[in-house]
């Protein structure tokens, strides 16, 4: 399989083959999605949940998603990288965003970055893609203005609603964006959305008819993930069970003296045992 690209990305959508994407935040995770066959690598910003232990992804930083970028690069040979740029870095002036899009290409080692929101930051997507680095856009719940949303919230059942959020993706494509995230949108709407806009959708809790799916890697391996059993999550293993049945019967063998056994150690010749305690007794 040839690597990814933003052109293939695009050449799927006409193709109707859809994009399977998943975040990866460390070298095993990234090198088993690789392996998997995902054509997206995220390293997203929900990293701060799943990995970091906060409770939203506010809280993340640039150093955060630089240090994850680049070590889920090292293990990605085919994949499409994309990285989340964090809370608030892609709101100020062009030099400003320029700035940090760049810690994230050079020192993180991406492909491209992703930012949430539509007109209002239409302008600098549009700056940042002029610089020739690509864009995928996230509309619907965005979870870095939780606050603002009042929660993780299902987006666009309302008909005011849907209809800002479909031009909220018509002013990102015009941004020129190579794809939109969809999250936690009404499968109608997400649908109407595809059909509008020229380049791919990927949806996460949006329904069927995206042009790609996204979930996090924790949720699909069921590992320490806090929204396991959302309605939008599918699991596909189970991590937990496995890991703390493994861990536990490591730290029971440990206290019963049962681990190791003669199969794990090393020795020395026999003969130079007595002259081991001999010189210990000088
Ligand atoms: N592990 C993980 N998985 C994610 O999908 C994820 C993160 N973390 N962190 C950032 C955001 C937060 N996400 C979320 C979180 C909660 C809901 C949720 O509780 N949704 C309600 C919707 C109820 C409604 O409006 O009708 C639900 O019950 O599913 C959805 C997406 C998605 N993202
Ligand atoms: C859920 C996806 C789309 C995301 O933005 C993240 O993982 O941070
Ligand atoms: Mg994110």
């Amino acid at each position: 399989m040839g690597k990814v690209s933003t052109a293939k990305l695009k050449q799927m959508k006409s193709d109707g083959t859809p994009i399977a994407m998943i975040t990866a935040y460390d070298y095993p995770s990234a090198k088993l999605a690789e392996e998997a066959g995902a054509d997206i690598l995220l390293v997203g910003d929900s990293l701060g949940n799943v990995v970091l232990g906060y409770d939203s992804t506010i809280p993340v930083t640039i150093e955060d998603m630089i240090y994850h970028s680049r070590v889920v690069a090292r293990a990605a040979a085919r994949s499409f990288i994309v990285t989340d740029m964090p809370f608030l870095t892609y709101h100020g002036s062009s030099d400003a965003v320029l700035r940090q899009v760049a810690r994230v290409m050079q020192e993180g080692h991406a492909h491209s970055v992703k930012m949430e929101g539509g007109r209002e930051i239409a302008g600098n997507v549009e700056t940042v893609v002029k610089a020739g680095v690509p864009v995928m856009g996230h509309l619907g719940l965005t979870p870095q203005s939780v606050h603002q949303i009042g929660g993780f919230k299902v987006q666009g059942r309302e008909l005011a609603q849907a209809q800002q959020l479909i031009e909220d993706a018509k002013a990102l494509e015009q941004a020129g964006v190579f794809a939109i995230v969809l999250e936690l949108v009404t499968e109608q709407l997400a649908r109407f959305v595809s059909e509008q806009v020229s380049v791919p959708t990927i949806g996460i809790g949006s329904g069927r008819y995206c042009d790609g799916q996204v979930l996090v890697y924790h949720d699909v391996v069921r590992y320490a993930s806090p929204y396991r059993d959302k309605k939008f999550v599918k699991t596909y293993a189970d991590l937990e069970s496995i890991v703390r049945n493994g861990i536990s019967e490591y730290v029971r063998e440990v206290k019963e003296r049962k681990f190791p056994d003669e199969s794990h150690v090393f020795a020395m010749n026999e003969e130079l045992v007595p002259h081991l305690y001999g010189t210990s007794e000088k």
